[in-house]
């Protein structure tokens, strides 16, 4: 029974958006410590959710099969919530979903004579009373437990004897009925059809749960790896990354020939050949440290990964660090470095690093003799900051300075940060792109809500990559995401390049010949103002290539040249200008949050300023008297969406009712939003903000 508890408060956590899927599943396991644990949690809170979730047609899924060029889902009413309705099962059963916890608790419960309130009786009874510290709601312990006794094909795991599986198989019957008179209703012949369908290759991957100790290992280390941070992509191939810092690519292909490995030339016929042959593997065609090996292969057999010399990393993710150094490993082969002034040591600035999956694969690349490169990881949250040092640790990445400390705190100009010419800026963001990361089960906001997330996201990466852009030394920035919008990708990009600023810096976009040119799919042109040139330097990933959904960009600096003109934005992004100018009050990111209430707030330069805490890594901001730099004005203009070269329409101030009638001031205006987001987030249960949503790519 504790099993079916636990599983039914992660749904409870779930649903009050305290964290991902995969997320929740993983810290409850870790309570229990038993090994397979969070692999279990995970597919039976996957399986419920995926025959329980509502509003399915919801805005999140629906754009993102609309971007993946799919067809939306459609399930439109949560499955086992309504057998509980139909069978009246909840109301003739207050107590059945009760923990069992003493005799007096029982009793209120009895007497309370509905599941609710006996659930509110129990968590109010006196300490003494043991009972398990926190009590699900019996909604969701009755939807983990009716799913198991309808459709788990081992059925309830609970002894044969005990009373509640005794009662709950008398209801059997019942729920059998209606569970046939729904799959007539909705045209359907299996119990899949009533389901929302996985993403195939976490269907797969989730499908050898519970089939022997070694694949429920390996299975736990799948959810673990996306909590932590360290990537694992589900599906057809299992991407390891060579870590250079202590193996060559060249001793990896020995070794792994030695211990009976098969190479092939490439992925494909890798992936053909491991129908029949399981020990197999192809160096990857793009970027050089990578090889493939088949998904099915557990990685807790290769030793090479236990020891730090191979680190599991999707390939989408290796991309950025690749495209931002390659040419000066190019220029080392070459023995070009001295002439183009990097002979010094190459000094790199991972803005956004934890979990550190970039910065250790950057750190690798530069750390040849030859370049004597170093790199610079900033993270700002101190939790992720232990996560990064832990990474740095076991890839041996001794050439890494970690700072806990906000990016956007740092100065440009410092001169400590002078010789800082490579920057890789990989901020927060939806996520949307991670297929493993299931959260396209949990119920979605609404589109509004969903749409004023990404925006804000998208004002925050904005900020982010520009600050980067004017680091004194910076040559060579690279942007990248793991959603698949295009508010997060190409347009932030775009209104990277229509800033007058930026232009004059010098800054434009590399070309394709620079950006992975054999990597076929590329940016939106529409979403690049009709640019076909601009889209085709800007690389994108599918699921279907094999990766996380990804996007990456690199700009360069060019200050010889004439500076480019500024690109023609898409229509849509103009009309997002004149929409946001609300929403954008309305920040997510933690430190972009408090830049933007201080404009909003009207704070000047001179005043008391809330800035982000800095230097300790701690959320939240502390009030300092102190004269704000042109980098924080900078970055909390573009926050708060003010300093795109398309200008939000003036004072377009809504109605104070929102029906019509007098306008508001700006400040009542934040008030306003203020309310509504501490309104929003105390119905959310101080879930987590927008921000954090992706943060472990
Ligand atoms: C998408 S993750 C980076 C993943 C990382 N590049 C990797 O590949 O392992 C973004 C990270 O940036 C951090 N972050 C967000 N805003 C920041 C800021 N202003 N300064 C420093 N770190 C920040 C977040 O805490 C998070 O750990």
């Amino acid at each position: 029974m504790d099993f079916y508890h636990r599983a039914a408060l992660i749904l409870d956590s779930l649903d009050q958006k305290k964290g991902s899927v995969k997320g929740l599943c993983m810290a409850e396991a870790k309570k229990g410590k038993k090994v397979g644990e969070g692999a279990r949690f995970l597919k039976v809170v996957v399986e419920v959710l995926k025959c329980e979730s509502p509003g399915r047609s919801s805005a999140f899924i629906d754009i993102r099969h609309r971007a993946d060029n799919g067809m939306p889902l459609d399930v439109d009413r949560p499955h086992i919530q309504h057998l509980l309705t139909a069978t009246k099962l909840l109301a003739s059963e207050p107590t059945l979903f009760v923990p069992p916890t003493s005799a007096a608790a029982l009793n209120t419960a009895v007497k309370s004579g509905s599941a609710a309130s006996a659930n509110k009786a129990l968590k109010a009874a006196p300490k003494w009373q043991k009972q398990p510290k926190k009590t699900p709601t019996p909604e969701n312990l009755a939807n983990v437990m009716v799913h198991d006794l309808l459709f788990a094909k081992r059925g309830l795991s609970l002894p044969k004897e005990h009373k509640v599986r005794k009662k709950l198989e008398k209801y059997k019957p019942a729920l059998d009925k209606e569970n046939e008179r729904e799959k007539r209703r909705r045209k359907v012949a299996t119990n899949e059809g009533l389901q929302i369908a996985l993403p195939e290759k976490v269907a797969s991957s989730l499908e050898g749960i519970g089939k022997g100790k070694k694949r429920e290992h390996d299975a736990d280390r799948f959810a673990e790896e996306g909590a932590s941070g360290l990537e694992f992509m589900p599906g057809e191939i299992r991407w390891l990354r060579v870590n250079t810092l202590r193996w060559s690519v060249e001793a990896a292909v020995e070794w792994f020939e030695k211990v009976g490995w098969e190479m092939f030339e490439e992925v494909d016929e890798m992936l053909a050949a491991s129908q029949s042959k399981p020990k197999v593997f192809a160096l990857d065609a793009h970027i050089e440290p990578l090889l493939a090996l088949p998904a099915s292969v557990s990685l807790p057999t290769i030793s090479a990964y236990q020891d730090g010399r191979l680190l599991a990393q999707d390939k989408a993710s290796c991309m950025p660090a690749w495209v931002l150094l390659s040419p000066v490993l190019a220029d080392a082969e070459e023995g070009l470095l001295e002439e183009k002034g990097k002979g010094k040591g190459v000094r790199v600035l991972d803005a956004t690093a934890a979990p550190g999956n970039k910065t250790t694969m950057a750190a690798a690349l530069v750390a040849d003799d030859r370049i004597s490169g170093k790199v610079v990881a900033c993270e700002r949250d101190q939790g992720r900051f232990k996560v990064l040092k832990d990474m740095l640790k076991r890839a041996d990445a001794k050439n890494v300075q970690p700072m806990n400390v906000d990016f956007l705190s740092l100065k440009p100009d410092d001169p400590k940060l002078k010789n800082v010419t490579h920057l890789l800026v990989d901020p927060s963001c939806s996520g949307s792109g991670i297929p493993s990361r299931l959260d396209h089960l949990i119920p979605s906001s609404p589109e509004h809500e969903h749409l004023t997330r990404i925006r804000a996201l998208s004002n925050f990466q904005l900020a982010i990559v520009s600050h980067a852009l004017r680091f004194a030394g910076a040559q060579r920035v690279v942007y990248s995401t793991c959603s698949v919008w295009e508010q997060e990708d190409e347009n932030v990009v775009m209104r990277v390049l229509a800033k007058k600023e930026m232009r004059e810096m010098g800054w434009r976009l590399a070309k394709r010949e620079e950006v992975l040119p054999t990597w076929e799919r590329r940016g939106r042109v529409e979403a690049c103002g009709g640019d076909a040139e601009l889209a085709d330097s800007m690389v994108r990933c599918l699921p279907e290539d094999g990766t996380n959904g990804f996007f990456v960009a690199c700009f360069v600096k060019d200050t010889d040249a004439t500076p480019i003109e500024a690109p023609n934005m898409p229509e849509r992004r103009k009309i997002e200008a004149e929409e946001v100018q609300v929403d954008e009050v309305e920040m997510s990111a933690n430190g972009a949050e408090e830049l933007a209430e201080a404009a909003a707030t009207g704070v000047t330069a001179e005043q008391d300023v809330v800035l982000p805490a800095v230097a300790n890594g701690k959320k939240g901001g502390k009030k300092a008297k102190s004269t704000v730099t042109q980098a924080t004005r900078n970055a909390k203009e573009e926050v708060l969406g003010k300093s795109d070269a398309v200008a939000a329409p003036k004072e377009k101030a809504p109605a104070a009712d929102g029906k019509g009638g007098k306008k508001l001031t700006k400040k009542q205006l934040y008030l306003l939003k203020k309310e509504e987001l501490k309104r929003k987030k105390a119905e959310a249960g101080g879930g987590a903000a927008a921000e954090s949503e992706a943060d472990d790519e």
